[in-house]
């Protein structure tokens, strides 16, 4: 059974046009699986229905085969933990009043402290911060600083240790490099990489650059107008049988 299973999506929003168009597709374990497409086909409605910030019109969401679409806040609560994101924008994803330690237990303290942990370990907080800072290889100096007083690179890095920091299944990284800088882009792909296979966490890869998303990713999905077009596996890229808008991509990529 997937990990995911995404079956048969339809989403408009009030408006009426209709942003996802049948969209289906399964995560596996530990597998990274691609999303690229350009601006305003969907893809972070996608994201949003897929964390359940947005409820979707038909179809199923489905985690280990159970269904979360119809799910109320409440009985979503135990699934949380599962499903993570990374964002677009750092400085918009921490709470600018948080020091970084109290932003990076947030998510632990929420599940009551609770959360099943195979690779880090809660002993005391300082600890528990502090391996998660050096797991996306910040030093632990950042702990008492507020976002403001971190860069852009270091801001998403504080992100992901947010996410990673519960253990989930899932992360949903929609964009996550794209407000970097290219040096810090690449380190930041190169440290999501490493932790997929470290923590074995699976993650759906959103973004509008095919190469980003060509490193990252072993299954790739090109979406137009909010319809899955094409997907394929990674070494399939180049070949003629590809769908024609994902070879308009893949000629702006050379
Ligand atoms: N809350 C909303 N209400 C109405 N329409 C929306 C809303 N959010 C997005 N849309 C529309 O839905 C379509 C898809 O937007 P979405 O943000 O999902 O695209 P995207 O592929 O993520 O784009 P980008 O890469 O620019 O973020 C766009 O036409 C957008 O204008």
């Amino acid at each position: 059974m997937s990990l995911l299973g995404v079956n048969h999506v339809y989403k408009k929003y009030d408006n009426g046009a209709a942003v996802l168009q049948d969209v289906s597709f399964t995560i596996e374990k530990g597998q990274c699986v691609g999303l690229v497409g350009e601006s305003g086909c969907g893809k972070s409605t996608l994201a949003r229905c897929l964390l359940r910030i947005e409820p979707i019109d038909e179809g199923t969401i489905l985690f280990e085969g159970i269904p979360l679409h119809n799910k109320n806040e409440r009985s979503l609560k135990p699934y949380r933990k599962h499903i993570q994101a990374v964002l677009q924008n750092p400085s918009a994803s921490l709470n600018p009043k948080l020091k970084i330690k109290d932003s990076l237990l947030d998510p632990y303290l929420q599940l009551g402290g609770q959360a099943a942990m195979k690779h880090f370990r809660y002993t005391n907080s300082k600890d528990f911060v502090a391996q998660l800072l050096d797991a996306v290889e910040l030093p632990a100096s950042l702990a008492d600083r507020y976002p403001h007083e971190l860069s852009g690179g270091q801001k998403q890095r504080v992100t992901i240790a947010r996410a990673i920091s519960i253990e989930p299944d899932i992360i949903i990284l929609d964009e996550p490099t794209s407000s970097l800088d290219v040096l810090s882009q690449a380190a930041v792909l190169r440290l999501l990489d490493a932790l997929r296979v470290q923590l074995g966490t699976s993650y759906l890869f959103i973004s509008h650059d095919l190469s980003a998303v060509y490193s990252m990713s072993k299954t790739i999905m090109v979406m137009r107008d909010g319809a899955i077009v094409d997907r394929f596996e990674k070494d399939g890229l180049f070949s003629k049988e590809r769908h024609p808008y994902t070879r308009e991509l893949v000629a702006m990529f050379d």
